[in-house]
């Protein structure tokens, strides 16, 4: 059983929701990124989204914008990011999940890119630029892998498509709460949970939510209707002040046996 599968089951039979924080690679240095992946870990995430930083980032907004800005302008690239994740690979046991848009894994190259992330012990892959039409260039290659390709949802996807998505998926489905980019919000759609529920209804697989959350009130209330969330822009912002408190009290939320350690 894949490692997401198995983090899955085991938050569902402890009756517990999924934290999952972003990180972006290469912010703050590419050395600090498994003692940022251990830390993540020792605070309770039940897996870890890594960025990879891209010049043209369509889907994110400028606290992610800026920490790509910050790991590219340091040298960092998708090669030594792979590289550190095999290194963490040792000492991690929760999932990580590689976030990359498409034009990076051209640039490496799809099948050395497959095989390298399979090495670092990579677990899942979600590539916001590409379509469900479009995923075949790919999609088999994770597969034989046995990674998961995590798909995305939005607000404005029509429930048919929802449906299409979500039973191609394993490993679990990405449903984004904004109309828009990533990015702290105060508020969400009236319509929301109706969504959420929606999106539940359809999906064999789990349902995180994610885009615009960041404190424990916004988690608790959407998690009425969804299996966790994945938590980007304030994660990168605590990093960037260095925050460490803070960061280990916002992810005590869920904390208890929640993840596979
Ligand atoms: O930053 P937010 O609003 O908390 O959203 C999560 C998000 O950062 C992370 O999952 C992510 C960062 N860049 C992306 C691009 C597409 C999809 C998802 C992402």
């Amino acid at each position: 059983m894949n490692r997401i599968e198995k983090t899955f089951q085991l938050l569902n039979n402890n009756g517990s929701k999924a934290f999952v924080p972003y990180i972006m690679a290469g912010d703050g240095g590419l050395d600090s990124l498994v003692e940022r992946l251990q830390l993540l870990e020792k605070f309770g995430a039940s897996a870890i989204e890594v960025g990879v930083p891209f010049s043209d980032p369509v889907a994110d907004g400028p606290t992610i914008q800026q920490a790509g800005i910050r790991a590219l302008n340091n040298g960092t690239t998708l090669k030594g990011i792979v590289a550190k994740l095999a290194e963490a690979r040792e000492s991690i046991n929760i999932p990580i999940i590689l976030m990359t848009y498409l034009n990076p894994i051209y640039a490496y190259g799809i099948a050395s890119f497959v095989h390298d992330i399979q090495n670092a012990g990579v677990d899942g892959c979600i590539i916001p630029d590409m379509p469900l039409e479009e995923e075949d260039i790919i999609a088999p290659k994770l597969e034989a892998a046995g990674i998961e390709l995590i798909r995305l949802v939005t607000l404005t996807t029509p429930i048919e498509r929802i449906k299409q998505i979500a039973t191609k998926g394993n490993g679990f489905l990405y449903t984004v709460t904004v109309k828009g980019i990533t990015g702290v919000r105060n508020e969400f759609d009236g319509d929301i949970h109706a969504y959420l529920q929606a999106v539940k209804e359809v999906s064999p697989i789990p349902v995180l939510a994610g885009f615009g959350i960041s404190n424990q009130e916004q988690m608790l209330d959407l998690t009425k209707n969804c299996d966790g969330v994945v938590v980007g822009s304030r994660i990168v912002d605590l990093f960037a002040k260095n925050n460490l408190a803070e960061m280990e009290q916002l992810m005590s939320i869920f904390k208890q046996k929640s993840n596979i350690v």
